[in-house]
Order: structure tokens, then C-alpha cells, then sequence
């Protein structure tokens, strides 16, 4: 059984709730002759793949949701690396983290095959194939030099859609050859609006405070309120109504509760003892596959939370240093263990000098 965020995605760019300025610009370009490579960016669960996917529909027709999972081995030299690819007879996509350090021969070798493979389909709506980059912003330099030069040769056949955070990590070649397209993250007024109108397609009614109070607790990401309002119902017994009294706490995620229990024992003791239990909890978040750039970050924002005005600053600025060589480095358990070590001795200080 699909999850709500997957069963009540909107497939069309008409239908899309919100930005309608933009899903009207996608549809006009979809419409004319010349569609350009796109750069579509925005914070997490604002609806990025979306409206990419509604813009892949009004392109080619209903017939680009027939996707299939494709497992592919790429052979360079003496290393084999396999990908998996969602391909549709109209476009692929692609994960550029799934080959790591390797990424540029995914570039060069899927897209040109893409590339060079015409359309079959005589009747298609467009000559030319999409391929969409998830998580453009891990592409590594020499893959997204690579990729420039693949945009600019087989334009004639092929348009890259890139979708990622920000466009601070696309190198400025890449982004004067794509249309910048920035998808914001809805307002609370329109995740409530949302909420309440899946609510209504699923039976239930939900009061506007709990619609509200979701909203603002998944800080405009709509995937994450929509998987909270869908925890909600679940834990309450699937009742008709949610009513304002709903207790909201148990609908956090067990991953977010870890961290900031994390960030707790960090300011509660500064120890090589206790930095050695931090790692272990360190460890154990890898392990479960939660992103080491959300850890960092996630950890870093509750220790902020718990240490005192002028050191929060020196926080942020420490876990900027560290994310940023976690990017250039291997090994992520190795920067996120200075980060903490740096954080402790930080904080032992600030106290220190607080007390003379
Ligand atoms: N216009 C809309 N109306 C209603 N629901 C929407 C709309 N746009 C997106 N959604 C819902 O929001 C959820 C998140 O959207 P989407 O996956 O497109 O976000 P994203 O920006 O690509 O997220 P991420 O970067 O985290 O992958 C989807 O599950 C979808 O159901």
C-alpha cells in the first residue's frame, strides 16, 4: 500500500497547489517547440521531483509514469560499478551518489548512450530524451565538466534535468546553459490547505490547529508533513475526526529524537569517555542510512540549541568546516567525530571562562 505522500502526489503541472505561476511557466515550455536543460532547486520536500515529473508528462503523455527499476554495471579499466537507473521510454534517471567518486563515468557513459540512441517511438511528442540528475549537487568537478561538454554535443537529442538543494555546488558552466528554476518551500498556510484536503480524500476530517501545527513542525517540508499527518491518523486508530486535542508527540521522528539526545550528552559531560559513546551513537545513525551531511547538520543545530548566545555562532561555523571536508574527504564518522571533539573542547572552555 503506498504511502499518502506517493498516493496523492499531483501528476499534472495543473493540478500542482501551489506556485501555479510556475507550474504555467512549465507548461508553456513544455508546449512550445525548444525545451532547455533545467537546474531545478529548493529545499527538501518543497516538490521538486514533482513538478519534474509533471513537466516529463506534459511533454511525452501519461506513457512516462510506465517506469521500471534497471540495474546497469559500468566497466572502466579495471573497475566495474553498478548503478540503478528509473528508466521510462522517454527518459532515465539517475543517482550520481550511487557511483561515488566515479560519477563522471556515469555521465559520460549513460547519457552518451542515451544521446546516441534516437527516439523509436515515431509518434513521440519530442525527438529528444530527458535525463534527470537527483542530487546534482554530489556530482563531483570532473563529472560535471564532463557533463557540460555531453550538454553542449548531443543538445540536439537529449536535455538534462538536474534537481538538488542549492545551486552553490554547479559550476557556473553548467548553470548559463540550464533554465535556473527554484521551487520554494510551500508556506504553512498551503501545507495546512493540503493536509486537510488529503485528509478529506482519505475519510477523516483533521481540525485546522492540528493541519497548522504540523505544518510548522516540519519546518515546510510537505513529504514530512504529510508522513506525520498519515503517523498521526495511524497512532490515533484511523478515527474520523482528529481533533485539536490530538497529542502531537509521538510522530517525531526516532532518528531527530537520537540526535538531539546526542547533542544533550555532548553539553552534559566533555570527556574522552564520553566522546568515545558519542561515536558509537555516531556509528549507529550511519549505520541505519541516515545521511552523514544531515547528521552534521542535525547535530549541529541541537547543540546550538543548548549552548549559550555567543557560542552558538562558533558552532555552526565548526560544523561548516567539517561538512565541508567531509565533501573532499572519505570516511564521514572521521569529521563527524572532530566536530564533536572540536565542540566539546569549545564548550568546555566557554565554560571555563565563565566561571573566572
Ligand atoms: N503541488 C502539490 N500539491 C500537493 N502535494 C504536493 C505538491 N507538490 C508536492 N507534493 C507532495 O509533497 C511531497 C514532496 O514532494 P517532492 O518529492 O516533489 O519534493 P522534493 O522537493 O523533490 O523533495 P526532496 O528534495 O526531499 O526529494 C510529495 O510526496 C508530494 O506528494
Amino acid at each position: 500500500m503506498a504511502l499518502w505522500a506517493d498516493k496523492h502526489r499531483p501528476t499534472s503541472l495543473a493540478s500542482l497547489d501551489y506556485h501555479a505561476d510556475l507550474g504555467q511557466h512549465l507548461e508553456r515550455l513544455a508546449n512550445e517547440g525548444d525545451f532547455p536543460h533545467c537546474l531545478v532547486y529548493g529545499p527538501d520536500g518543497a516538490g521538486k521531483k514533482t513538478r519534474i515529473m509533471a513537466t516529463l508528462r506534459a511533454l511525452y503523455g501519461p506513457g512516462v509514469e510506465k517506469i521500471k527499476i534497471e540495474q546497469r554495471t559500468i566497466t572502466a579499466s579495471t573497475r566495474k560499478i553498478e548503478v540503478n537507473l528509473i528508466v521510462s521510454n522517454y527518459h532515465i534517471e539517475i543517482n550520481p551518489v550511487e557511483a561515488g567518486i566515479q560519477d563522471r563515468l556515469i555521465v559520460q557513459e549513460l547519457i552518451k548512450e542515451l544521446a546516441q540512441t534516437q527516439n523509436i517511438d515515431a509518434a513521440a511528442a519530442k525527438r529528444f530524451k530527458v535525463v534527470i540528475i537527483s542530487e546534482a549537487d554530489s556530482l563531483t568537478l570532473p563529472a560535471q565538466h564532463a557533463l557540460r561538454r555531453t550538454m553542449e554535443k548531443y543538445m540536439a537529442n537529449l536535455r538534462v534535468i538536474m534537481c538538488c538543494n542549492s545551486t552553490s555546488k554547479i559550476i557556473p558552466a553548467i548553470q548559463s546553459r540550464c533554465l535556473l528554476v527554484r521551487v520554494a518551500a510551500p508556506s504553512h498556510d498551503e501545507i495546512s490547505t493540503i493536509l486537510r484536503d488529503i485528509a478529506r480524500k482519505e475519510g477523516f476530517t483533521v481540525a485546522p490547529e492540528v493541519a497548522a501545527k504540523i505544518a510548522a513542525e516540519s519546518k515546510r517540508n510537505l513529504r514530512r508533513a504529510i508522513l506525520m499527518l498519515e503517523a498521526l491518523y495511524v497512532t490515533n486508530g484511523s478515527p474520523s475526526t482528529i481533533t485539536a486535542h490530538a497529542d502531537l508527540s509521538g510522530i517525531e521522528y526516532d532518528w531527530e529524537v537520537y540526535i538531539a539526545d546526542t547533542a544533550t550528552m555532548i553539553i552534559q559531560e566533555q570527556s574522552a569517555d564520553r566522546l568515545g559513546q558519542v561515536r558509537t551513537r555516531l556509528y549507529e545513525l550511519l549505520a541505519h542510512c541516515i545521511p552523514p551531511n544531515v547528521v552534521m547538520r542535525t547535530l549541529a543545530k541541537a547543540i546550538a540549541d543548548r549552548v549559550q548566545e555567543p557560542m552558538r555562532p562558533d558552532i555552526l561555523v565548526m560544523a561548516a568546516h567539517y561538512e565541508h571536508s567531509m565533501c573532499i574527504g572519505s570516511k564521514p564518522i572521521f569529521h563527524l567525530e572532530a566536530f564533536v571533539a572540536k565542540a566539546m573542547a569549545a564548550y568546555k572552555r566557554f565554560c571555563v571562562e565563565m566561571v573566572m
